[in-house]
């Protein structure tokens, strides 16, 4: 875990954290929403659904339980001397924005140039996982992702893309089926050099 940051808030770890509900407490909950919603929690259809809605949040929320610097610790340094681009693309991920926590769903690519060896290619589609399974911003997701690639990687360079679509803006709302939002951010090499940033969105298909 990640020391500097609450679990269960996502905030620095010395803010005031709120008391975790349990089982019982997070279920109730969700019986008053079905009741909220109209319809009857106690009908024979719903009295399951409470613990199946929570085990969906547990699933949807795994990410506070995780943390980056475990699933980015190993790396191979015997690459044959590869030092160029590295890229994972089309990395398809689900997250909730924080606003009415409804899904934003896309896909995720990521480059880095190699410093001091490389990590295994699946770590960077959990990293995205990591941060992807908490509330979010799709803003906060993309800095997340390439902040975890640099303190932990300390590569030449890193470049993020994502794109989604949030289904706050297509299922109610402003009702903008299809819309994309998509958000890129470049460290390093990435950032200095627009030949670097040009190779990046030509690898993956935006040029
Ligand atoms: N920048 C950013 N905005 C987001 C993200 N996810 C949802 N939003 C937006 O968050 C905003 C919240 O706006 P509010 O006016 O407070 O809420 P609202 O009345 O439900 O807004 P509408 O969606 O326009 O109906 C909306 O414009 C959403 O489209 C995200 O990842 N990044
Ligand atoms: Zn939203």
């Amino acid at each position: 875990m990640d020391a500097r940051v609450n679990p269960l808030n996502n905030q620095p770890a010395n803010s005031k954290q709120p008391r975790r509900p349990n089982q019982e407490e997070a279920e109730a909950a969700v019986r008053t929403l079905i009741a909220w919603a109209g319809d009857d929690p106690t009908r024979e259809g719903l009295l399951e659904t409470p613990g199946r809605v929570t085990r969906a949040y547990g699933e949807f929320f795994a990410g506070y339980e995780q943390d980056a610097k475990t699933i980015l610790s190993k790396t191979f340094k015997e690459v044959g001397g590869y030092d160029d681009i590295v890229l994972v693309k089309d990395i398809p991920f689900s997250s909730h924005c924080e606003h009415h926590m409804v899904p934003f769903v896309g896909k995720a690519h990521i480059a880095y140039l190699p410093h001091d060896g490389v990590v295994g290619l699946s770590k960077l589609a959990r990293l995205v996982d990591v941060f992807a399974r908490r509330l979010q911003t799709q803003e906060n997701l993309t800095a997340q992702i390439i902040d975890a690639i640099n303190e932990h990687l300390g590569p030449r360079g890193a470049a993020v893309m994502l794109e989604a679509e949030h289904m706050c803006m297509s299922m109610r709302g402003v009702h903008a089926h299809g819309a994309a939002t998509v958000t890129h951010r470049f460290t390093g090499v990435f950032a200095e050099d627009r030949v670097e940033q040009d190779r990046f969105f030509a690898m993956i298909g935006k040029r």
